[in-house]
């Protein structure tokens, strides 16, 4: 029988085949061997989670359990019931001792990792609030521009959605709404904003953290066992990724009493040591060393453009925010202005527009939503 390949032939086709046997088991590696034996050792303590596919892991199976919250919370959408994360027990095992383990054990093997480095000096000169920052002679026109026809608002994505979600929350609970406008108003008096003044206004510091707190903008942070270690009395081997849920911890009843789910800012009255024990169950901004880089910037921002919105004046009224259902997007909440000029639309958990009734032109934002809407009323 004569031969398919001459031997030189097959010479020179051994390096590809050689080369696509290595690439095949590295991936089969990396992909299903290694993960396999991390989930054998925790299923062997009990330890179990949905089955994976070999490429995507459990990724489809994420999506299905979030496509399934999101038509339920569409479902429910006449209702003035603010979305509540999905709490679910599974493969959750204390949290508090584990979080506190994680702090202190995990978080100090990544300070050398590069893998998210950052410019520390750069935000350092900015987030530490320098005489020179951005925000210390800031005046309400920097932020509301064009005589009020339009609002640019620009920032990080994290630090818009958790200005909408306070707008929301205000909306819905006018009892603190006036004590945030009359607190800003009182200590603004008109002048310039300034570090100082922002320092002052407890109120407003309050509602953000409770906003925080029931609509954190990370809902968890992610970190590798650099090392085999113990947590929360399972053996947890090296190279295990593990994600604190966040959104969960925040509204654990044993933290944060039977009111947990409900928006009620004095409980930061003291600060975050007053409104729950132990206080590392609160955080928004992540946890350990590599904790959120941009937290006071977020916050100065926060103030600034809450207190503004809070206190501007427009044809001698003040902006007033209150629930609004839109029926031409449906699950879409909104915020209207009293005289009807103004309206912000909150969707999918972000500010999408701030667009005026008057002359429907849209906006800027950060997230480029420039796009013009002929459904609003
Ligand atoms: C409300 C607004 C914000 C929230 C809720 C937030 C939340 C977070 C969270 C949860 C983490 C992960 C921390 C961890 O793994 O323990 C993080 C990391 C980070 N954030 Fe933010 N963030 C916000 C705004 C910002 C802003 C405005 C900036 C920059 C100007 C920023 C820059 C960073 C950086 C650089 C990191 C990585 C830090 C590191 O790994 O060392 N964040 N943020």
């Amino acid at each position: 029988m004569e031969l398919l390949f001459s031997s030189q032939q097959w010479l020179a086709l051994l390096p590809p085949i050689i080369l696509c046997i290595l690439l095949f088991s590295y991936v089969y590696i990396i992909l299903w061997l290694r993960p396999e034996r991390l989930r054998q050792k925790l299923r062997s303590q009990g330890v179990r989670g949905p089955k994976p596919s070999f490429l995507f892991g459990n990724i489809p199976e994420m999506r299905r359990i979030q496509q399934l919250a999101k038509s339920a919370h569409e479902q429910e959408a006449g209702s003035t019931d603010m979305y509540l994360p999905t709490r679910s027990n599974r493969g959750i095992w204390n949290l508090d001792s584990s979080i506190r383990t994680l702090i202190l054990n995990i978080s100090k093997k990544y300070e050398h990792d590069s893998s998210t480095s950052v410019n520390k000096d750069l935000l350092h000169s900015i987030i530490q609030g320098s005489k020179d920052g951005p925000f210390a002679s800031c005046t309400p026109e920097d932020f509301i521009v064009d005589n009020c026809k339009n609002i640019y608002f620009a920032g990080h994505e994290t630090t818009s959605t958790t200005a909408a979600w306070c707008l929301m929350l205000l909306a819905s609970h006018h009892e603190w709404q006036s004590r945030a406008r009359v607190e800003s108003l009182d200590i603004c008096q008109g002048r310039p904003l300034d570090f100082d003044i922002l320092r002052k206004l407890k109120k407003l510091t309050m509602v953000i953290q409770e906003t925080l707190r029931l609509y954190p903008p990370a809902s968890f942070v992610a970190r590798e066992a650099l090392n085999d270690m113990k947590l929360g009395g399972i053996d947890i081997p090296k190279g295990t990724n593990i994600r604190i849920p966040i959104a969960m911890a925040h509204r654990d009843p044993s933290v944060w009493g039977p009111s947990a789910d409900k928006f009620d800012p004095d409980r930061f009255a003291n600060g975050i040591a007053g409104a729950c024990k132990p206080p590392h169950m609160y955080m928004p901004f992540g946890v350990g060393v590599r904790t959120c880089a941009g937290q006071n910037l977020a916050m100065v921002e926060l103030k600034v453009v809450l207190s503004l919105l809070l206190s501007k004046r427009y044809k001698l009224q003040r902006f007033h925010f209150t629930m609004y259902y839109h029926w031409a997007l449906n699950r879409c909440r909104s915020i209207i202005f009293p005289d009807n000029s103004y309206m912000i639309s909150i969707h999918d958990d972000k500010i999408e527009k701030f667009s005026t009734l008057k002359n429907r032109t849209g906006i800027s934002s950060a997230q480029n939503n420039t796009r013009l809407d002929k459904n609003w009323r």
